[in-house]
C-alpha cells in the first residue's frame, strides 16, 4: 500500500522590517516588494483598523477589557499585493480613515493589550503562510523579534527623530508640524514600553536612512536581501 506523506508547508521568503514611527517602514517595504515582485504586509494597519473599529463601536480604548471584547466583531481584511493596498473592516474600506490623526492618537492604547497582540500575531502568521509569491516583506514593530524571529532577512529601519518628524509633517498637510512631531514622539514612547524597536536584536541589520533619499533607502534594503539570498545559495 502507498504511504501518504504530508506535504511540507512551503513558506515564502520572509523579510522582516521593524522601526520607529515615520522611519519609512511602510513606503520603503512596499517599494522593495514591488521591485522584487513579492508580497507586502503592513502590520500596523491591523492595529490601526482595530482602533478605528473600537472607536466606531464607541468602545473606550483605554479600557483593555472592552478592547478585547471588540475583537469578537473585528472582521479584518488586508491583501498582500503591493500594487493594490487596501484595508477593510466589516466590508468598509478604511484605508484612508486609519491614517487620520484621531486614529493615530488611540492606536498605542489598543496595541498594548496582550490579548490583542496575541490575536493579531496569529493573523499575521496566517497571512504570511498563505502568501503565494516567492517572498513577502512584512513591516511593523515586533516582526524581527516576535512575529517572524526566524525570517532569513531581518532589518531595523531607522532615521533620526528630527528627520522622521520632518518627513511625517511634510505628509500631513493641514496639521501643525509641532502637533505632528509631538504625536510621533508620544507614540514611540508609548509603543517602546511594549516592544523594543529602537535597538536591533541579535542578527538584525540596521539600515539608517537619515542621510539617504527614498530611492537609496529602498536600494539599501534590497542589498541586504540580495546578500542574504547569496549567502543562502
Ligand atoms: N529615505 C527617505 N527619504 C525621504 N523620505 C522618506 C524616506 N523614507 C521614507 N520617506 C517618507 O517618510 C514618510 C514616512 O514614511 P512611512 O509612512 O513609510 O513610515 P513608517 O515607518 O511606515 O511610519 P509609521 O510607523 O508611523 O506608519 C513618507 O512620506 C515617506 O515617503
Ligand atoms: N507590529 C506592530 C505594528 C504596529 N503596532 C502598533 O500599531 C501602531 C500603528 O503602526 P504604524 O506602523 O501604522 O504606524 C503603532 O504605533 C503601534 O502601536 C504594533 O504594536 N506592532
Amino acid at each position: 500500500m502507498m504511504q501518504h506523506r504530508p506535504h511540507p508547508i512551503a513558506y515564502p521568503f520572509v523579510v522582516a522590517v521593524d522601526g520607529p514611527a515615520g522611519s519609512g517602514k511602510s513606503s520603503v517595504s512596499k517599494e522593495a516588494a514591488r521591485r522584487l515582485g513579492w508580497g507586502f504586509l503592513d502590520t500596523g494597519a491591523a492595529y490601526r483598523a482595530l482602533a478605528w473599529h473600537a472607536a466606531a463601536s464607541r468602545v473606550d480604548t483605554e479600557d483593555a477589557a472592552s478592547v478585547v471584547a471588540s475583537l469578537g466583531s473585528f472582521d479584518y481584511r488586508i491583501g498582500t499585493d503591493p500594487y493594490g493596498y487596501a484595508v477593510h473592516v466589516g466590508g468598509v474600506d478604511v484605508t484612508d480613515a486609519i491614517r487620520e490623526p484621531s486614529v493615530t492618537a488611540i492606536v498605542s492604547a489598543v496595541a498594548r493589550v496582550p490579548e490583542v497582540r496575541a490575536h493579531l500575531i496569529e493573523v499575521f502568521r496566517a497571512i504570511i503562510a498563505a502568501e503565494k509569491r516567492e517572498g513577502i516583506v512584512v513591516e511593523g514593530r515586533d516582526i524581527t523579534t516576535v512575529v517572524a524571529p526566524d525570517a532569513p532577512v531581518r532589518i531595523l529601519l531607522t532615521a533620526s527623530e528630527e528627520t522622521r518628524m520632518a518627513r511625517r509633517s511634510k505628509e500631513l498637510v493641514g496639521h501643525s508640524a509641532e502637533a505632528t512631531g509631538a504625536q510621533l514622539q508620544a507614540r514611540d514612547r508609548a509603543d517602546s514600553k511594549v516592544v523594543d524597536f529602537m535597538n536591533a536584536a541579535e542578527g538584525v541589520t540596521t539600515v539608517d536612512s537619515t542621510d539617504l533619499d527614498f530611492d537609496q533607502t529602498v536600494q539599501a534594503v534590497l542589498d541586504v536581501i540580495r546578500d542574504a539570498q547569496v549567502r543562502a545559495g
